[in-house]
């Protein structure tokens, strides 16, 4: 079955798939903790606490921390305000950028549905000089759902023109949230191995995986074959 002929439209996740956010996201919690009196958790545990959006990732670190459940909303809105355009950490998956590059220049419609809040996110794309080249950008509020629901990524679809539900597009991430938001639409998942996720790769649902950017042109191209 030709499950996508080229051009494609392919939607991004953002955090753990295209850049590597942890640094700046634990710096920021860091911040709000030590205005908490709170000891500072580690860079592996904040990245593990990535991928839901920002109320499951301080609902984690209520959690482990002891915080007051309480203060959570107040914490968000400390966290925000420090992370809303904080670029200065984060980078870019090495061969990222490349790999854009080539699928744009080869005409695919690319968009991003990612669980980060809108202000942070269009930040980084501005930061990174690769905003233009998403046709969609779908953020963790601009839906009422956010990922594993499918919402979030019928509706990235629906922005670049595919029919969600014959959708022969492709979705690019690293995660669980991803792998069963991915499964839900349902749209074949190419996932990145050097991501945010827990689980071992095997137990993802996932068409194909690849740990470098400058491979990412030809699986796309394997499905548009297969
Ligand atoms: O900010 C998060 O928690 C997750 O963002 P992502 O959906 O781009 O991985």
């Amino acid at each position: 079955m030709t499950v996508c002929m080229a051009p494609c439209p392919i939607v991004f996740d953002l955090d753990g798939t295209l850049i590597d956010s942890a640094p700046d996201i634990h710096a920021s919690v860091n911040a709000v903790l030590l205005q908490q009196d709170v000891a500072p958790l580690s860079l592996d545990r904040i990245r593990s606490f990535v991928g839901g959006g920002v109320e499951v990732l301080w609902t984690k670190i209520v959690a482990a921390t002891g915080i007051e459940p309480g203060l959570q909303r107040d914490l968000i809105a400390a966290f925000m305000a420090r992370y809303h355009d904080a670029t200065r950490l984060t980078r870019l998956f090495p061969g990222a950028f490349e790999a854009l590059g080539v699928l744009a220049d080869r005409g695919h419609p690319l968009g991003i549905c990612t669980n980060k809040p809108l202000g942070p996110t269009v930040a980084v794309l501005d930061h990174f000089g690769i905003r233009q080249l998403f046709g969609i950008v779908i953020a963790g509020d601009s839906l009422p759902q956010k990922k594993p629901d499918p919402a979030p990524l019928r509706a990235a679809l629906q922005g670049l023109g595919a029919d969600p539900d014959t959708p022969k597009a492709l979705y690019v991430g690293d995660s669980e949230f991803d792998a069963a938001c991915a499964a839900a639409v349902p749209v074949p998942f190419l996932i990145y191995s050097r991501g945010y996720r827990l689980k071992p790769l095997e137990q993802l649902p996932h068409r194909a995986a690849f740990d470098d950017f400058s491979i990412l042109p030809r699986l796309v191209e394997d499905e548009a074959m297969a």
